[in-house]
């Protein structure tokens, strides 16, 4: 057990820190969380306050690595970004990015598949390289080298200079599901049944639903230099407070990002109606 009271990255906290076997696996604390919020009126709102932070990134370092999502929540951010690429020749030829999670066992050319959805959503209407694109292989049967080639490319990449995060209705980023410990490299994960009945009305059906899924870990995620969550809705100002100025614990995953120095979270006014 490790005790700390003091500073991490400038801000103070008392924290009780379990690690077993090399893991970070429980963390409660008292938070002087210091997340930057950006308050957003509404959807469209947040979308395009989302969408400036991701195109300072790409003006400000053209050849920069973006940690992109999926989800509904960020559909709005990409649409804008697409505008601004049309408009403003928005140039995204020098990007990379690495997408966060992808569903084990669906074929690319399934429209609920992320490749799908991504190349659908963002990289079929900008001028980013398909080569500069990564997403783990849901087609690969074999979860120890479908997590193990990704953490590869990652690591080939240079990792992360901006990663965008939306979140899941249990606390989830990419599909860290809740869990007694944060896992940090890819990995593969049984989704948790709220999980699958939040992503069902994708499908025809739960059955439908796959059931596992390969996620970027919470390691990858907290190195990358820069973080940007998109949040809209009531349906998460509970996650919201839980996740930002609740306890830190592995069964809230997202609640790790309170330690991260560079966290803006960009949420609407129903997604932020429990904060103060
Ligand atoms: N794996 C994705 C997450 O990355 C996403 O954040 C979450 C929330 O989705 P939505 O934005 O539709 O609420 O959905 C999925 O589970």
């Amino acid at each position: 057990m490790i005790y700390t009271n003091g500073s991490v990255y400038g801000r103070t906290f008392e924290q009780i820190l379990h690690v077993q076997n090399g893991v970070l696996s429980v963390c409660s604390t008292r938070i002087g969380v210091e997340v930057n919020i950006v308050r957003a009126k509404d959807y469209k709102d947040m979308s395009k306050k989302a969408a400036s932070v991701i195109s300072s990134q790409v003006i400000m370092k053209p050849n920069c690595v973006l940690g992109l999502a999926t989800g509904s929540t960020p559909i709005g951010t990409y649409e804008k970004l697409v505008e601004w690429y049309n408009g403003d020749n928005l140039d995204f030829s020098k990007v990379v990015s690495v997408n966060l999670d992808e569903y084990k066992g669906l074929t690319r050319e399934n429209d609920q598949s992320y490749y799908y959805f991504m190349n659908d959503h963002l990289f079929s209407k900008i001028n980013i390289k398909k080569e500069n694109t990564h997403l783990p292989d849901g087609t690969e049967p074999d979860a120890n080298k479908a997590c193990g080639d990704y953490d590869k490319v990652i690591e080939a990449v240079g990792g992360i200079d901006l990663q965008l995060l939306g979140l899941g209705h249990n606390g989830h980023i990419g599909f860290n599901e809740p869990a007694e410990e944060f896992i940090p490299d890819t990995h593969c994960v049984d989704l948790t049944a709220s999980t699958i009945e939040a992503n069902q009305r994708f499908f025809a059906s739960y059955d439908e639903v796959p059931k596992q899924a390969y996620t970027m870990g919470i390691r990858t995620i907290m190195l990358a230099k820069k973080v940007l969550v998109v949040v809209s809705g009531e349906e998460k100002a509970a996650i919201v407070k839980d996740a930002f100025f609740g306890p830190i614990t592995p069964k809230v995953q997202a609640s790790v990002l309170q330690l991260h120095p560079n966290v803006t979270l960009v949420a609407d006014e129903a997604a932020l109606s429990l904060i103060k």
